[in-house]
């Protein structure tokens, strides 16, 4: 699976919803690693083709995963209890939060940029001790910040036409 980041987004106002983000996890899983078998991968030299059946090589990366529930405005009608601990089905590259797209799109940004942190904590240190990535396409810390930056972007340009 050639991705970053993903962003999974359920309504705090439906519990089905919630049931669908956790599916949609479990599924992304099963194509990227967790935190042990990228140690693993580290520490024997293992091919991202070996163990997922995929053809592409280079080094196991962590998936960073922002598991996001929406609506929190409608509290009056949440069906979904606000978590303080982390889901037990989330690892430690899951950023679980709650925000209301129709009410703060500043908290959202921010949300992102969270995501963005997390995506360039995993590979800064491979990129500086020069290891092969296996998106690599995407290239340095730098031009991943430039390409986010240039996708987020899009957002504040649909958020200033709705605003006028
Ligand atoms: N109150 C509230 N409504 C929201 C929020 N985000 C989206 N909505 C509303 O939810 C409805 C569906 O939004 P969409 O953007 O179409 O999203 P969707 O994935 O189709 O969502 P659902 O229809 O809820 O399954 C629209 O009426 C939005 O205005 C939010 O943060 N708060």
């Amino acid at each position: 699976m050639q991705a970053d980041a993903a962003v999974l987004v359920y309504s705090v106002t439906d519990q089905s919803s919630v049931t669908a983000a956790r599916h949609a996890l479990g599924c992304m899983r099963k194509y990227r690693p967790s935190v042990t078998s990228v140690t693993h991968a580290q520490t024997s030299g293992h091919r991202r083709g070996q163990s997922s059946g995929q053809a592409t090589s280079g080094m196991l990366l962590p998936l960073p995963v922002l598991l996001l529930g929406n609506k929190n405005d409608l509290d009056h009608v949440r069906t979904v209890q606000r978590h303080k601990e982390k889901q037990e089905w989330c690892s430690d590259y899951t950023l679980t939060s709650e925000c209301s797209a129709r009410d703060d799109a500043e908290g959202v940004t921010s949300l992102f940029n969270n995501l963005i942190k997390k995506v360039l904590e995993i590979r800064e240190p491979l990129h500086r001790s020069g290891r092969k990535l296996s998106q690599g396409v995407l290239g340095s810390p730098s031009q991943l910040r430039t390409t986010i930056k240039r996708r987020l972007s899009m957002f504040s340009r649909a958020d200033r036409v709705a605003t006028l």
